[in-house]
């Protein structure tokens, strides 16, 4: 459905596709899955296709350190990142915005030793997540800004920061054709903060990459979505990878496009497939219409988050 007068957010509707990627063991398998994937969502008529967390490698401690990649310097050669020049190649080849899941990033810095003569390397990782244009130009990227450490007896511990480092700024990247995103990964949604001053900052959507787990993932992969949608009355989308039993780390799936009503307009099961959904300016505006909320915030209450010192580039 064409909207009559264009929303200030997204200027015109946008078919958005989550692949559900199965990823395994091997790398180039992995990209070269993720091409036919993408160019499937792409022939579907998707225009903004969104990969999962990890989606070149299984997800876990033990594995990041052996499938990261440098991104420097950028662009990197095709030996040092063939994820980034796989991910370049499936925009450009499809003509599609790609927000590429996330990839292990391998950082190397320099740093000066203690006795402040000797120069030694040091090696940090960071879960990273790239953005391409439809001309296969990266266009942002994304460090996990909170890194998944939980321990939940009987259910799950997961400790990401004992092998990676977190990001320091959010993330709000431009689509000229139809407006704003806002990308942040998995464990990102669980703080609204991040959300509320991407909405604040003009999205239309906020997009996760994500791997939610067996524990976790019934409880509140699908609240979570939906609160943020709610919160900040825009689109909201989760993609995960598809569900592997015979991995050490099992992905909740459900990857899900929720709009700014919080209806959850689709949502996969636990195998591989390619969700989407028609995002409409419309629709935002329909629900800030309906129910106020921009205008009726008490910043005389609370501060507004948006307004801080927060860090992010546009
Ligand atoms: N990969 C992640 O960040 C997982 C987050 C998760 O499962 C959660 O419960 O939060």
């Amino acid at each position: 459905m064409a909207s009559s007068t264009p929303s200030p957010l997204l200027k015109q509707p946008v078919k958005l596709a989550c692949v559900q990627l199965a990823t395994g063991p091997d790398k180039a398998a992995n990209l070269s899955r993720a091409a036919d994937k993408v160019r499937e969502a792409a022939s579907s008529g998707a225009k903004i296709v969104v990969l999962p967390e990890c989606f070149n490698s299984p997800y876990g401690c033990a594995h990041f350190p052996q499938y990261a990649e440098p991104l420097l310097p950028s662009p990197p050669s095709p030996e040092q990142s063939p994820s980034f020049h796989a991910l370049s190649a499936m925009a450009r080849d499809n003509g599609v915005y790609l927000i590429g899941g996330s990839i292990p990033e391998l950082y190397t810095a320099p740093s000066t030793a203690a006795n402040g003569k000797e120069e030694e390397e040091t090696k940090t990782y960071f879960n990273t997540s790239l953005i391409f244009s439809p001309s296969g130009s990266l266009l942002a990227t994304h460090r996990k800004v909170h890194l998944f450490d939980i321990d939940i007896p009987g259910g799950i511990t997961f400790k990401e920061s004992d092998v990676l480092s977190p990001g320091n700024k959010l993330t709000v990247v431009d689509l000229p054709e139809y407006g704003r995103i806002s990308v942040a990964i998995c464990y990102d949604v669980r703080f609204p903060e991040l959300a509320m001053i991407a909405a604040r900052k003009g999205c239309f959507a906020l997009v996760y990459p994500g791997a939610f787990n067996l524990t976790t993932g019934p409880l509140h992969w699908r609240l979570l979505g939906q609160a943020r949608a709610v919160d900040n009355q825009v689109y909201v989308a989760l993609c995960s990878p598809a569900r592997d039993m015979s991995a050490d780390y099992h992905a909740w799936g459900h990857s899900m496009v929720v709009d700014p009503m919080a209806k959850v307009l689709v949502e996969a099961e636990e195998t591989e497939t390619i969700v989407t959904a028609d995002l409409d300016g419309d629709m935002i505006e329909a629900a800030r219409k309906g129910i106020p909320l921009r205008d009726q915030r008490r910043f005389d209450v609370y501060p507004d988050v948006s307004q801080g010192k927060a860090r992010y580039e546009e």
